[in-house]
């Protein structure tokens, strides 16, 4: 044993000095950034739950570029808006790898996945199955919005069950999300009870543990950890075992109406039995890519709405004139719909300013340059993680007054109308560019139907008359993406 670990902590320092020698390193050494120790380099300065809070305070420091070094391993961390925008929007072709050297990211991914991948034709081409998929235009939007409501409405009895108590809303919400995903994925519709959704939910669980920030690294710096029995890659390939089995057994059921079926696993299977398919389809893309979007849809969207819990029960004045238009637009006596959408400007101003102040997906999904290039005033070799700091540039002051101030009226002019598209995009909470989030018509439809319906039914409060938990992103623990710990709420009925 003691040779194994002598062995191992040999290639590490090997691994290390290589890292620190090459001439990638000597270009990003121009970038500025906070000294670190020998070997370890910045690794040990940062507290990996709460990074974003470490990133914050570099940003002051440093401004809109800084370099960390991770044991030998260089990421590039972009602050400012202008920055980020110069490398998701102006150089959107060099900027649109994604880092997947990790050992946990090639273990879950596949190396078939869309998430994980850099940007190629095939890429490309999958995120457009996806989006066909997804259903955001055309007829088929009706159809997706009429799953929506229906899994909000069942979401809702559930709170109306509660009889005005207090309750941790996490199981309702979670499995309303599931539902919604798997029906659109599977183009069936699943029951609570279904095995699917709890396996689903216990891979995503899973999957979730071993990949957040806090755990699992030491698999990517040791891989060879898993003949060691290391409980993290029993855990991950575990996951991924029942993953497979799960959305194997989904493929087979919307195979059974193929002819019908426009869900994405329909639109994949088509494009994989078709002989003029521009990319061949594997059975592991399907798979992968409809698990990149439970898991990507799943985690994002349920922190949005925890988040959003904790915003109404510490902002009552907020509730209250979200309900007044939600009243006025939509009454009583009938389901929100999308088209309300345009007539209530203050809901989605909200909305916007909810992921805005809560950034909780702070750096995005890393990206690594694809060729030599350069980003504010600086060059940055081809094969260079880059981290898009969304987290700070949410909340710079110049951008953004009051930053940490909840304010929906900063998206709203002086006659209560939205700000201007240009305006709005100065938040970019689903990225944008070529890597741009494949769900963000999805999401922001299913949030305006959620808050809708919720507001024209319920008043959020505390649990009881102490003060509810902080909305402050700053203190939540990140996992896959920022998420309070569980609360509880009051969901009193309106009359
Ligand atoms: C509030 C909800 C959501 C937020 C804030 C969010 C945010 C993001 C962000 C920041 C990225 C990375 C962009 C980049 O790399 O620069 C991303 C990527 C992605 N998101 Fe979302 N997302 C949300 C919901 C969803 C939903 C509902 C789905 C699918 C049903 C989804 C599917 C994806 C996929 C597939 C990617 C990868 C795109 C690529 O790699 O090219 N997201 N999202």
């Amino acid at each position: 044993m003691l040779v194994y670990i002598l062995l191992g902590c040999f290639a590490f320092l090997m691994y290390v000095c290589l890292k620190y020698t090459n001439g990638k390193s000597r270009i990003i050494a121009k970038i500025p950034g906070p000294k670190g120790i020998p070997i370890f380099g910045n690794a040990l300065q940062v507290d990996l739950e709460r990074i974003h809070k470490d990133l914050l305070k570099w940003t002051e420091e440093y401004g809109p570029i800084f370099k960390l070094n991770f044991a030998g391993d260089l990421v590039v961390v972009l602050n400012s808006y202008d920055a980020i925008y110069e490398a998701l929007v102006t150089k959107s072709a060099d900027f649109a790898g994604r880092a997947n050297d990790t050992f946990r990211v090639q273990v879950l991914a596949e190396g078939a996945d869309v998430i994980f991948q850099d940007y190629t034709d095939k890429v490309k081409y999958m995120k457009k199955l996806m989006l066909q998929g997804l259903k955001m235009y055309g007829e088929e939007r009706s159809n997706i919005v009429k799953i929506t409501q229906s899994e909000v409405n069942l979401c809702m009895d559930k709170f109306a069950a509660e009889n005005n108590e207090p309750f941790y809303y996490d199981d309702a919400v979670e499995t309303m999300i599931l539902k919604i995903l798997a029906e659109v994925i599977a183009g069936v519709q699943f029951k609570d009870e279904h095995p699917y959704i709890k396996q689903i939910a216990e891979v995503q669980a899973k999957a979730g543990r071993v990949m957040s920030a806090g755990n699992g690294v030491e698999l990517d710096m040791f891989p060879w950890l898993r003949f060691f029995g290391n409980q993290n890659y029993k855990i991950l390939t575990e996951a991924c075992k029942t993953r497979n089995i799960v959305l194997a057994d989904m493929r087979k059921e919307c195979e059974k109406s193929i002819e019908s079926n426009h869900s994405v696993m329909g639109v994949f299977i088509k494009a994989q039995r078709d002989p003029l398919t521009p990319h061949q389809i594997s059975d592991s893309n399907i798979i992968t890519a409809s698990a990149n979007l439970i898991g990507a849809g799943l985690t994002t969207t349920k922190g949005t709405i925890s988040g959003l819990f904790l915003l109404l029960m510490r902002h009552p004045d907020i509730q209250t004139k979200l309900q007044e238009e939600v009243d006025q637009v939509v009454g009583k006596d009938r389901n929100p719909s999308v088209d309300d959408k345009e007539n209530m400007p203050y809901l989605q101003a909200t909305l916007i300013e909810v992921l805005r102040y809560l950034s909780h997906v702070p750096i995005s999904v890393p990206h690594k340059t694809l060729v030599d290039t350069s980003v504010a005033g600086y060059d940055v070799p081809k094969g260079t993680q880059v981290w898009t700091n969304i987290f700070a540039m949410h909340h710079d002051p110049s951008l953004f007054p009051d930053p940490w101030q909840f304010k929906p009226e900063r998206w709203l002019d002086d006659d209560g109308y939205l700000v201007s598209l240009e305006e709005r995009n100065k938040a970019i909470s689903f990225g944008a560019g070529r890597r741009v989030c494949v769900g963000e018509q999805f999401a922001r439809t299913r949030l305006f139907l959620f808050c809708a319906t919720l507001l024209q039914k319920f008043t959020i409060s505390p649990p009881d008359d102490s003060q509810s938990p902080s909305p402050d992103p700053r203190d939540f623990p990140l996992g896959i993406v920022l998420h309070p710990v569980p609360f509880q709420i009051k969901a009193i009925a309106r009359q």
